[in-house]
């Protein structure tokens, strides 16, 4: 790659851990942003890994065209172990230093501004968090990109189950992802009308499952839906599925809606986050920041230090596990 332009200055950028729909828009804004203020903007393939690897370009106008629709990173992604040790993260400082990037952009997760907080201090490169995960488990921001559209992916896939669910009189266990995060769970449950919530919280309440679902079918109802927070305890719906059949002598079916939550086209909400964070950490660097993460509070746009990021735990608002309990338990 040549170097920098005379008076310009460099931001690498890059994707890691989950992709999550929408971190093309937040790429896109980024660049729209920084072109404005006269700054090149270099792209890193495959996350921290490809930065190890010096996998990096010089980016055009042409790489962020018809790329605000989509779903996925034009980047790639990757979770790198070796940037996980100190002499990873010093490669890394390395390849930047070689490309002349001034400062690096992170697009990604709690995990990966764990490392972007390590880099920053160690390597005194400005380093700036957007946060772009499904699980929306990031704190500092009121939403993550790409959990908007993660949620519609799971309750599309949940109301096509009540169709097949209403016409066979079954009962069915849908499991959504969250390693972490019990979100996903919660809205699309509340969206889709589940009976039923299974959460890390309450995983072991099999009495009150079974006597919930006995007193819905003794009251007429001739199917179910019942969530499972795959952070309740991974895959192990079919389990569930199992011994509530047996206990209340009910046919069910099992369906782990899986890593199709990731994918597909972001929502409008999801590209407009994308947008107002993409152009707020272009902002953010401009003044001075860094180590920071740009998020979005209340409808502002806030700056929060990764280590408060890090260390802090984004929990579900009291608001809607209450909507939760009356609604689907
Ligand atoms: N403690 C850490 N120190 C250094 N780097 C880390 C650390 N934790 C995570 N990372 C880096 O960030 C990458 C992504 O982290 P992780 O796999 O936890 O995903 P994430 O960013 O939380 O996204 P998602 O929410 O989609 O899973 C890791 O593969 C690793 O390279
Ligand atoms: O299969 P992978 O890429 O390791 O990701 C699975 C995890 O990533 C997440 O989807 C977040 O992106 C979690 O909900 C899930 O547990």
């Amino acid at each position: 790659m040549d170097g920098r332009a005379p008076g310009k200055s460099r931001i690498g950028i890059l994707t890691s851990g989950g992709d999550a729909p929408g971190m093309n828009a937040a790429i896109r804004a980024v660049f729209r942003a920084a072109s404005e203020c006269n700054i090149e903007i270099v792209g890193i393939r495959r996350g921290f890994a490809g930065l190890i690897d010096g996998n990096l370009f010089l980016m055009d106008r042409s790489h962020v065209a018809n790329i605000i629709h989509q779903g996925g990173t034009i980047l790639g992604t990757s979770r790198s172990e070796t940037f996980k040790t100190p002499e990873g993260r010093r490669i890394a400082a390395d390849v930047l230093q070689n490309a002349e990037v001034d400062a690096l952009f992170v697009i990604g997760g709690d995990g990966s501004f764990r490392g972007a907080d390590l880099f920053n201090d160690e390597t005194g490169i400005p380093t700036i968090g957007i946060p772009g995960s499904i699980d929306n488990d990031i704190p500092g921001t009121d939403f993550s990109i790409g959990f908007d559209t993660a949620i519609n992916t799971a309750l599309e896939s949940i109301d096509k189950i009540r169709d097949t669910a209403s016409s066979h009189g079954r009962l069915f266990f849908v499991e959504v992802m969250g390693k972490s995060s019990d979100l996903i769970a919660i809205e699309s449950g509340i969206a889709g009308g589940a009976e039923y919530l299974i959460l890390p919280d309450n995983k072991h309440a099999m009495d009150d499952l079974c006597s919930r679902l006995t007193q819905a079918f003794d009251a007429g109802k001739r199917y179910a839906i019942v969530v499972v927070a795959e952070g309740a305890c991974p895959g192990c719906s079919f389990q569930i599925a199992k011994e509530v059949s047996s206990r209340i002598s009910m046919e069910s079916r099992v369906c782990v809606l899986g890593h199709t939550q990731r994918g597909g086209s972001p929502t409008a909400r999801d590209r407009v986050l994308a947008a107002k964070l993409g152009v707020s950490a272009v902002n953010a660097y401009m003044k001075g920041y860094a180590g920071v993460m740009v998020g979005e509070v209340r409808r502002s746009v806030i700056l929060t230090p990764f280590d408060k990021v890090i260390t802090g735990r984004q929990k579900p608002e009291p608001n809607i596990i209450r909507l939760s309990h009356i609604l689907t338990k």
